[in-house]
């Protein structure tokens, strides 16, 4: 298994993120609050994690969310999947969003998404007038059937 050293710097009443299990991809972050939080029904709150990290160049973080508590509470996040820059230094926040029916209560500590680090690859252009032929075309959204 490939492995990469990150920088961090932990600002936070809890302990490093880590993988809960030795097949996991993300790590969970945890909620670095000092009260309970009220999150009410489609509403969205900026969550503090206390977690700052610096990434080789060509690797970013992904912030995804929990599936255990989006079907529990509906709680997700809200901008889909987050995207942590290799060159962003300010703390790593969570957008969360409650698309349940009850006001959910966030605690401190709580782990509230997980983090998932990610190569990418850097892409310049080149322009063509026609794309090459397939067999799927233009077809998408559904073109072979459900
Ligand atoms: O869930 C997130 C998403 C982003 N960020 C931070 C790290 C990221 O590198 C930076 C910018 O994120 P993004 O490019 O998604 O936001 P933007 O609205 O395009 O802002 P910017 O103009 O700063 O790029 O904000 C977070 O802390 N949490
Ligand atoms: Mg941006």
């Amino acid at each position: 298994m490939e492995t990469c050293k990150i920088k961090v710097k932990n600002m936070s009443k809890y302990p490093l993120p880590k993988y809960q299990t030795k097949g996991s991809s993300g790590m969970d972050l945890y909620a670095n609050i000092s009260n309970p939080l009220v999150i009410k029904p489609l509403e969205r709150k900026l969550i503090p994690t206390g977690i700052y990290i610096s990434m080789p160049n060509g690797y970013e973080a992904q912030i995804r969310a929990r599936s255990g508590l989006s079907f529990k509470y509906g709680i997700t996040i809200a901008n889909g999947i987050g995207t942590i820059d290799s060159d962003y230094r300010g703390e790593i926040k969570i957008i969360l969003i409650n698309f349940g029916e009850k006001n959910y209560i966030l605690h401190p500590g709580e782990r509230i998404a997980q983090m998932v680090i990610s190569k990418y690859v850097r892409i310049y252009w080149e322009k063509v007038d026609e794309l090459d032929n397939t067999q799927r075309g233009q077809g998408g959204l559904g073109h072979s059937g459900i």
